[in-house]
Order: structure tokens, then sequence, then C-alpha cells
């Protein structure tokens, strides 16, 4: 972005040509979702363009974000529609138009019929050994068969040479697969998910990508539906979606897009900050915002450290003196959150906090206390049984969300309990049940809903096989729906050692708006009073020391990210270091705690 075009604005900026494409730079807590709100309200009040089919799509990266900016916006105009890109790409162009993509004997490439939304992929080696074909191929490669889970998890679709390929995305997958294994296996695999209706949240921006190539009128028609598009979070887009945004701006939308290229931190899903930097549509404005009106002077001090040389030099908004920035060296990680606490109630901090950290496995840590971690207790569960896995996992994740008051969130995890086929037959675990109408599954699913809070603290107590059995006796038997027996076998074996409540802590929900130990992904958008940055890798402190903003890498940014989430105390747990690194810290304004 050349500096000279740039106009600098604050979050209180009125748009008063709303008719424009535009993109605002800005770094943490300078207000632009909060801008972001207010542009929205402003184009309701100030275009001509819209009517109640024709709206302002807002997109944003999770449905916690989602929510937020519906909450936040506090009006029910049924001409802005606040959707995460993939909810946005489903349902304007998945749903209806995927019955155009065809296979090369002509056959539908989704079985469009089955189609009920998108899912998290969860790899299934089940589904390679049933298949005879991909089954030969993995008997073939001994290593193969060992990694196969891995290598599957690991997929996902990305540009090559102008051609999107479905491959491992990290390295050391790919290295897994070496010579072994071609896409046209992975993609063998993915048709047999499709065969049955079943696409993934990665398919979504995929197949939308190949309907817009291929029936470009399809991009007038979202275009005329859509003549405002606003993208909050653009820094972590991907390419696919960055062509897609293109298309659908040349048809006449005015695009809007909004983000930070030092808080990218989706590489390993694709993301191009580049795509961001360079982003550029035909009379686009460019704006930046260099005001942090979250953070106090000493953590937007550190922060400028982290950030280096760049475009946005961020002045603090705030006027008050702030508190120290502090370091608590840790032996046992028992001991850090009590420390924590400690310093906030010495300084009367009895606001918000949240507990940040980069790896699911350190909050699993940080939630059980104990060293161990137990992450892998999900994956047992599903290689014991994926249909199962499936049931209890979406049952307990609609438990979690409603416990945070998030009850449509709720309902809609639970519905996925009851997917059915064409037919209305259950899919899952149940035995010949069908269910033909929508009204009956919502019904049935805020039943089940409240049969899992009603009985919450006795179901975790019980053992994983109880549950399930008492699930089906006290619960589904009322209304005529029945679970397959687990009498015997790996699933039953299993369940009736765990416990509900170890299955329920070590649950990786998708998002969370009321935790306070989060992963660097989750507290993304997010802010609190206190934050305590976990770090687990004494490695990792050097990004701290010797930060850089723009590496390939998301490693300096995710700290970044974790850092700027507080507004007026940062603590940083570290393991016990050495003198030269002590002495590093204090040259930052970093004090000690004991
Ligand atoms: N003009 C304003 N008046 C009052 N409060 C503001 C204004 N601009 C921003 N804020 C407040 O400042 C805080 C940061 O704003 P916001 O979350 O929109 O920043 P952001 O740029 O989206 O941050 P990040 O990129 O770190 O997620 C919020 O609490 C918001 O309500």
């Amino acid at each position: 972005m050349n500096r000279e075009n740039v106009i600098e604005i604050t979050s209180d900026y009125v748009m008063e040509d709303v008719d424009c494409n535009f993109k605002i730079i800005a770094g943490p807590g300078a207000g632009k979702t909060y801008w972001l709100i207010n542009h929205i309200k402003n184009v309701l009040k100030n275009s001509k363009k819209l009517h109640i089919v024709a709206k302002i799509a807002c997109i944003t990266y999770t449905n916690v974000a989602v929510e937020e900016i519906q909450d936040r916006l506090e009006i029910n105009d049924d001409r802005v529609e606040v959707s995460t890109i993939h909810s946005f790409l489903y349902k304007n162009v998945v749903k209806p138009y995927i019955y155009l993509l065809k296979d090369d004997n002509g056959e539908c490439i989704v079985n469009y019929q089955e189609l009920g939304g998108h899912d998290e992929h969860v790899p299934s080696k089940g589904k390679v050994m049933l298949n005879k074909e991909l089954c030969a191929e993995v008997k073939k490669r001994k290593r193969l068969e060992t990694s196969l889970i891995q290598i599957l998890g690991d997929l996902d679709w990305s540009f090559e040479s102008g051609k999107i390929v479905l491959e491992p995305r990290h390295d050391w997958t790919k290295r897994a697969c070496g010579k072994l294994i071609d896409t046209e296996f992975f993609t063998k695999y993915k048709r047999l998910f499709w065969d049955e209706g079943i696409i993934h949240h990665e398919d979504v921006l995929y197949f939308s990508y190949n309907i817009l190539k291929k029936y470009s009128i399809i991009r007038n028609f979202i275009s005329a539906k859509y003549p405002y598009i606003f993208i909050d979070e653009f820094q972590d887009t991907n390419p696919i979606q960055t062509q897609i945004i293109k298309w659908i701006g040349e048809q006449g939308s005015i695009i809007g897009v909004i983000g930070d290229p030092a808080q990218s931190i989706y590489k390993f899903q694709g993301a191009s900050r580049d795509d961001f930097i360079k982003f550029n549509l035909h009379n686009q404005k460019d704006y930046i915002m260099t005001q942090n009106r979250r953070s106090t002077k000493e953590i937007i001090n550190l922060l400028s450290h982290m950030r280096g040389e760049d475009i946005i030099k961020q002045s603090c908004y705030r006027k008050e003196q702030g508190k120290p920035i502090y370091y608590i060296e840790y032996e046992n990680i028992k001991e850090v959150e009590n420390i924590f606490h400690e310093i906030r109630e010495e300084f009367c901090l009895n606001k918000d906090y949240c507990v940040i950290t980069p790896s699911n496995k350190a909050v699993s840590k940080l939630k059980s206390k104990t060293n161990q971690c137990n992450s892998v207790i999900w994956d047992e569960i599903y290689k014991k049984d994926l249909d199962r896995g499936r049931l209890l996992e979406h049952i307990f994740s609609a438990q979690e969300i409603a416990k945070e008051l998030r009850y449509e969130v709720a309902i809609k995890e639970m519905l996925k309990v009851f997917k059915t086929d064409k037919d209305g037959n259950l899919k899952g675990c149940f035995r010949n049940c069908a269910i033909t109408s929508k009204l009956l599954k919502r019904s049935l699913a805020v039943a089940l809903l409240e049969y899992m809070i009603n009985n919450m603290e006795t179901n975790m107590e019980k053992s994983v096989l109880n549950f399930y059995n008492d699930l089906n006796d006290e619960f589904f038997n009322q209304f005529d729906l029945k679970l397959t027996k687990a009498s015997r076998g790996a699933f039953k074996d299993f369940a009736e050692t765990l416990q509900v409540k170890e299955l329920v802590d070590n649950l990786k929900l998708k998002e969370e708006k009321k935790a306070t130990i989060r992963t660097i992904h989750k507290a993304k958008g997010a802010e609190f009073q206190s934050v305590l940055v976990f770090i687990e890798n004494i490695n990792d402190i050097e990004y701290l020391f010797d930060p850089d903003i723009n590496h390939e890498e998301d490693n300096s940014r995710l700290y970044y990210v974790a850092f700027s989430r507080a507004e007026d105390f940062l603590c940083i747990a570290v393991p016990k270091m050495n003198k030269k690194k002590s002495e590093r810290m204090n040259k930052l304004n970093i004090k000690c705690s004991n």
C-alpha cells in the first residue's frame, strides 16, 4: 500500500460516499469492528440501492464474531445479513447451484438431494477400507496405512498454478505421502462423502469457486442480491476466497475489506496476507486507522516493539497511567493461574480475564491443571465408533454452548444429531427411525437440549456407556426413537471405562464466547480487562525478543494477537529462564512477578 494514497481516519469517521469500494488497514483495538457496525447503519440510512431482495452482506471469520456483530448492530433489519464466508457461499452458491457440477460421466458430483449443510471433516479410515479400489491402493503400501488418518485429516484445497488441488496442508504430511499417493486418491475419498450428501467446510469454497468459474451468470445474481459486501478480518482470506470476492465485485457490488496484516494467523488454512495487502478493486479507496482505543500505553509500547517498522504506528487513545506488564516464571503449571489472580486482585482488576495460549494441547493442560493432556480421548472414541463419536460430540457441544446462553447456536448444533436422508431416515447410530418433518426435528433438538441441561450434574458422573444407554432409555424411547445397542465391541469396552466428565473436559469446542482459557485463534477479535499469555515452549520467547511480524510463518503474529487482547493488564507466563533472558524481559519493561 502506497502511504501517499492512503487516507488516515479514526473509528468515528463517517463515509459520505457509501458507493465506493474500500479497504481499511488498522492495528489491534483501532475500532475496525466498531467502525464497520456504524458503517452498516450509515449505508442502511443513506443508500438508495437497498430493499428486501437487495441487501448488505457482512462477512466475518467465526460464528462468535457473527453473533457479536449481530448483537452490536442492535437492529433487526432484513436488509442486513451477517454470516461467515462459508455460510454465505453455502446459502447463495452451493445449495442452489451444486446440481450444476457434473463429473466426466455427466453425473452430479454431489448427491444434492441429501445435502444438509456443511460439517467439519472427521477423517475416516473406515470409509477408505470399505471401498475396494481405495483399500487396494492402501494395502499396497504399508507406510500409508499407518499414517492414513493423519494424512486424511490434513487435507485441504489449494490453488496451484491456476488449478485447485486437494492435498495435505503441512509439509510433514506431504512428505509422509511422498510419491505413495496422488490427488486422485484424495478426490475419490472425498467423493465417498459427497455421494452421501456430506460436504465439509473446505469443500464449500472449492464448489463455490468451480460453480462461479463455470457459470459466470451466477456472479451477476449474487451481485444483484448483495449490492454491498463488507468483510472483516480480511487478512485471513485465502486465494480462493479472494478470487470469489473479486468476481462478485467486478459485477458491481460495492466491496469493503477490513483487516490487519499483522494479525494474520491462519496460514495453516491457506490464509494469504499478501492477498489482503495487494487487494485492489476499481476506484477503491484505501484508509488506515492508527489509534489504539483498547489498551494502555504500556501494552501498546510492547505491541509497537513487536510490530516493528510498519505503515501503522499506533498511538494510545487512553490517557491514564497503565499497570506494568508482568512475567511469571513457572516451574509448575499449576501455580501460574494463582499468581496471575493474586496480581489482578492487588490491582483491583475484578472484571473479565482470559488465559490465552497457542495450542489446544496447552489449553487442555491448563484446564485439567495436571501435566497430562488427554486430547487423544476424542480421537479414540472416533476410532472405536465414528457415528457414536459424532452423536456424543454434537450433544455435548450443544450442552456446552447452551451453558454460554447461546441457545440458537446450541439448537443448531443439536439439530446435527437428527440428520436424515432424503426419505427422512435418521442417519448415524439410530435404528430404523424416520423423521420427515423439519418442525419435529427442531422440537426434538430443543427437548434433547433441555434433557441435557436438566441432567447435566448427574450425567457428568456417569460412564459414557451408561450415559449412552440412559439417553436411549430415558430420552429417545419416549419419542419411539432407538439408538443401536452398545452391548459389545470396542466402543462398549472403551465407553465403560471413560467418564462423561473426562469427555466433556476434553471437548474441542469450535468456538467459545465465555471460555476463560482459550487458544490464540479462539481469542481473536475479543478483548479482556486482564490477559495471561501462557508460553509453554521457552524457545517461543524469541518471538517476543526478536519478532518478525512479516515472517512467512505466523508465530510472531500469534503472540502479537494474544498480547493485543489486553485492555488494562497483561501478564506473560514463561518456563524458568536464564539470567540473560530475564534481562531482556526487563529491557522490554516487563516486570518479574516475584
Ligand atoms: N469511536 C469509538 N468510540 C467509543 N469506543 C470505541 C470507538 N472505537 C472503538 N471503540 C472501542 O474500542 C475497542 C476496540 O474496538 P474494536 O474491537 O472495534 O477494534 P478492532 O480494530 O476491531 O480490534 P482487533 O483488530 O484487535 O480485534 C472496543 O471496546 C470498542 O467498543
